[in-house]
């Protein structure tokens, strides 16, 4: 039996199938401003799956996506409520973005608890798994590519840039000087959030990454012990077991 698993986040929506083995083949995305009932009627073509597990961000679209993917069988929206085999140990659960209940659900099947995830996208998000296994709460920060939209849009002479490793710290043009604040700054970021976190946590958490800017900032901190890009998806494979089997 398989399932629909999406990832609804702010500027990718990400579709898989999987099974109670794992992920399967059939993966895509699209940018999730484009989503419309439109565009999914097309989307789905020879995917064969027998409900939807559904994790969302954007309250928008998730409507559409539950209007269009109900047609093929239950739905089930990824929430708080749902089993998890993780506690919750958060005063107002409801607030949790449905994206990091699945990636704190993807580390612990994939790399053990106690865990930090650390999510690179729209925003970067810290999550703390206990060795309970319970899920505590974290960091939300920018992303870098909104940080960089924000410089471009903001300033007179400052271009949208393509983000990749700069070639050093003392930027000879604008753009290196550009890359070198988003990947040495956002490197920066994330270790002093990771030593908070860990003097907080206490013991010897995984720390692993994931989201479309992980690689990048990664590459460059020893902190990180990895890089898990389906992690997300995993959290929902898992999530679909629990909730839709
Ligand atoms: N093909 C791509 N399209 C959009 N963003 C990309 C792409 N490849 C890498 N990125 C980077 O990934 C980030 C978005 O990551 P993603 O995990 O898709 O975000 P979200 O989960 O919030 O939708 C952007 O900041 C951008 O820098
Ligand atoms: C923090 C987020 C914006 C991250 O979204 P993403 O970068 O994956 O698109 C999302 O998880 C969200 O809207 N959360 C709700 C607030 C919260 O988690 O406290
Ligand atoms: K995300």
């Amino acid at each position: 039996m398989a399932w629909l698993l999406v990832d609804n986040s702010n500027t990718r929506t990400k579709f898989a199938l999987g099974d109670a083995g794992g992920l399967l083949e059939a993966r895509t995305w699209i940018p999730t401003a484009e989503i419309s009932a439109a565009v999914l009627e097309t989307k789905f073509a020879g995917w064969e799956f027998e409900g939807t597990l559904l994790c969302s961000v954007v309250p928008e679209k998730a409507r559409i996506l539950r209007d269009h993917l109900v047609k093929h069988g239950p739905v089930h929206p990824l929430t708080w409520k749902s089993a998890m085999g993780l506690e919750i140990d958060y005063p107002n659960p409801e607030q949790i973005g449905a994206d990091r209940l699945a990636n704190a659900i993807g580390v612990t099947a994939r790399h053990g608890a106690p865990a930090i995830v650390i999510d690179f996208g729209t925003a970067v998000t810290f999550d703390v798994v206990s060795a309970g296994p319970a899920y505590c709460g974290g960091v939300i920060a920018p992303g870098l590519g909104a940080m960089q939209d924000y410089l471009g849009k903001r300033t007179a002479l400052l271009p949208q840039i393509e983000l990749e490793e700069p070639a050093s710290a003392i930027g000879k043009s604008t753009v290196e000087a550009m890359r070198a604040g988003a990947v040495f700054g956002y490197r920066g970021l994330v270790r002093e959030i990771v030593a908070k976190l860990r003097i907080e946590m206490g013991g010897n958490p995984v720390i692993v990454a994931t989201g479309g800017d992980a690689g990048l900032i990664a590459r460059g901190l020893p902190e990180i012990g990895a890089v898990d890009p389906d992690l997300t998806l995993e959290g929902l494979r898992l999530a679909a077991l629990m909730n839709l089997a």
